[in-house]
Formats: C-alpha cells, structure tokens, sequence
C-alpha cells in the first residue's frame, strides 16, 4: 500500500542556527498524521537535523549522493556515509541537478542502482520544462526520464522508491501545476508503469508532486487520487507553511 509522503526540500538554504530553529518549531509544533513527513536539509547539517529530531517521527533525507562507492570525487558524498549518520533516503534527479550540475539521465540511473544497492529509499525526481509543455512533449519526456533511470529496476526494487513529479516551469515560480494537470500526469505516471513493470508496482509507488505547493494549494492538489504528497521547496522554510501543507494531506 502506497504512503502519504510531504517532504521538504531545503536546497541551498539554512545554516545550523537556523536548521535548529526551524526543526524544532516543527518537531514542536506537527500534528499527529499517518504521512510520512521528511525534511532534506544540506549535507553539512544533517547530523545535527538527525540530533533534533532524534524525539520526533519527522525523517531527515539527503539532496543527493555521488554514485560511487568512495574515491577521487572532490567534494562529493557516498551512499556510505550517508547511512554512517542515519541517513537512508536520498533526494535523487532534481531539475537543479540536472539543469546545473550536468547530471544525466545515464549519471541518474547509476546514482538510483548505487543507492538502492545499499538499501536506500530513493525519491527520484523528474518532469517536463515548460518547452516541453508547450510543444505537447511533456507525456513523452516524462516516460523517457522514468525509462532511462528506472524501469530496467526489478519490480521488488521499487518497493524503496517514491517519484517525485516536479514541472519545472512550476519550481519556484509560483506557478503551480493545477491540480487537475497533476492528475493527469501522475495517472500517466501509472499507466507507464504498468506497461514497464506491473500494475501492482505502479499502484502501489507514491507519486508526489512538486512544485510551488503553498498552504493555499496543497488541500486541492492533495485531494486528486493519483497525488500522494508533495515535496516542497519554498514552503518548507517556513514552519507555520509546511505544517499547513502536512495538515492539507
Ligand atoms: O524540491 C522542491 C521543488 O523544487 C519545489 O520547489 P518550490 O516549492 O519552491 O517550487
């Protein structure tokens, strides 16, 4: 059976002052849900976030991870060592690692083989630019993104993956997909699935959506039965907001 999941992803944002205080507004102040809620703060704090929370039910996630297992990559971080501080579930193929970083979906695939290796949770995230959209593409770059990096996968590895779809016309624009575009790509998402994998593994994969959720949204797009969450950015910066969108699940 599929989890209700509302994640935050910090980004480049929050130093340890203010990592601290964030999490313990919102370990304070969370309400009793059966979601699952995470947050992904930077690497750099996230023993500390693991410390804060070490009373809460709230889960401490990683932006990203390198695919090897350890070596000559300058400043990167091993599934390894994210596991050496509790750390077992990594954010993996967000726009900005792909738009910024180079990060392929070739590079992907070996970042999901290297993190389900070692038994991580993956949160695989892709989804379509706004070019994309508006020549009709987006269907097909959406499938061609979950074909790359995950669907040679055997269908028992997907029971450690959750997907994020994340529009990038709608991260950090406050241009959010409608709840009825989300539907409808996250319905898509399943039929893909199916075809690739099986029905059971498409049924039973959570499927967030991301991508400027605010409080305001978060009730409507939560409601579409294909939407199982959402990983939020901007919003998870601010305690009051994210406890309103775990609140909207
Ligand atoms: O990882 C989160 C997404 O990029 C969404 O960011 P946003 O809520 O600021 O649009």
């Amino acid at each position: 059976m599929r989890s209700k999941i509302v994640a935050g992803n910090w980004k480049m944002n929050m130093n340890l002052v203010e990592t601290e205080a964030l999490l313990a507004q919102l370990s304070a102040k969370m309400p009793d849900t059966k979601a699952e809620v995470m947050v992904a703060p930077t690497y750099v704090n996230l023993t500390a976030a693991k410390q804060a929370l070490k009373a809460s039910a709230i889960q401490v996630i990683a932006q990203n991870m390198h695919f090897a297992e350890s070596g000559a990559y300058t400043g990167e971080i091993s599934a390894d060592m994210l596991l050496g501080i509790g750390v077992d579930t990594v954010i993996i193929g967000h726009s900005e690692r792909r738009a910024y970083f180079g990060e392929t979906d070739e590079i992907l695939a070996k970042k999901v083989k290297a993190a389900l290796a070692k038994n991580m949770r993956v949160m695989f995230c892709f989804g379509e630019e706004l070019a994309d959209r508006k020549s009709d593409n987006h269907f097909a770059i959406v499938e061609s993104q979950l074909k790359n990096a995950l669907f040679n996968l055997e269908a028992s590895a997907w029971s450690k993956i959750i997907l994020a779809y994340e529009p990038v016309w709608a991260i950090g624009t406050g241009e959010t997909a409608s709840a009825e575009q989300a539907q409808e790509m996250h319905a898509f998402i399943r039929t893909s699935i199916t075809k690739a994998v099986n029905a059971d593994v498409a049924n039973n994969v959570s499927i967030l959506y991301g991508g400027s959720v605010k409080p305001g949204n978060a009730v409507e797009i939560f409601s579409k039965p294909d939407v199982d969450g959402g990983l939020i950015g901007g919003a998870a910066l601010v305690a009051d907001d994210f406890i309103a969108i775990v609140k909207a699940i």
